[in-house]
């Protein structure tokens, strides 16, 4: 049954700057299609069963609204959350720099030192406007105990991929972090820490 809660459902946060690309990689994982054409995004979620080790994890795939540095991070991208996907632009200098922004204001909020996160280098087909080195990608993920990848929605490249690694952080239970899925009326709180 599609968004039915078992013990393998994963959910996984798509965060990042604004128009770097976040629902151009969700809808492109998940419909298989890519539109040029830009519509912000408040929030949606999707779902998509990802095989791990030979074992199907059904994922909902929460696509957010772009972030910026004054954005407070929503409880709802803490609580019960197993993993992250935070994407930048390989042609934005500035939407790298919110990735560790982003990433502190996780860890902040959930007293963690690292939580199971993919880094993605978004629009890699635009290798021309390139302003991110894929070593700094490298390294900032590397810094956080992160995994990293570049990929591009337009051409359909690493897509699969970058949740796929988002899935292997999150059962490689980085932190020892990863999170039960929150029972639908928890109690308020912060991270659900096991
Ligand atoms: N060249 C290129 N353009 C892309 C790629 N992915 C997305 N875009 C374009 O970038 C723009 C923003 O894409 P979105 O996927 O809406 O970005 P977003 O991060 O979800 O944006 P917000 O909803 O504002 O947070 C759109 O015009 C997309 O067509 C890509 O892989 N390559």
């Amino acid at each position: 049954m599609p968004g039915a809660v078992t013990l393998n459902t994963r959910k996984i946060v798509v965060l990042g700057s604004r128009s770097v690309g976040k629902s151009s990689l969700v809808k492109q994982f998940v419909e298989g299609h890519y539109s040029d054409v830009y519509y912000p995004n408040t929030e949606s979620s999707a779902n998509k069963v990802i095989t791990y080790n030979g074992t199907e994890f059904p994922c909902e795939l929460i696509d957010t609204a772009g972030q910026d540095e004054f954005s407070q991070l929503n409880s709802r991208y803490a609580i019960g959350i197993h993993g992250y996907v935070l994407v930048y632009s390989i042609a934005s200098r500035a939407s790298f720099e919110m990735v560790q922004i982003i990433y502190d204001k996780i860890v902040d909020y959930c007293g963690l030192r690292t939580v199971p996160a993919v880094i993605v280098g978004a629009k890699a087909d635009l290798n021309a406007c390139r302003q991110v080195d894929a070593m700094d990608g490298a390294r900032l993920a590397h810094a956080n105990g992160a995994a990293w990848i570049e990929a591009s929605a337009l051409r359909d490249e690493n897509v699969g991929k970058a949740f796929e690694l988002c899935l292997a952080e999150i059962e490689r239970g980085t932190a020892g972090a990863a999170a039960p899925p929150a029972p639908p009326d928890a109690p308020g709180g912060k991270c659900v820490v096991m």
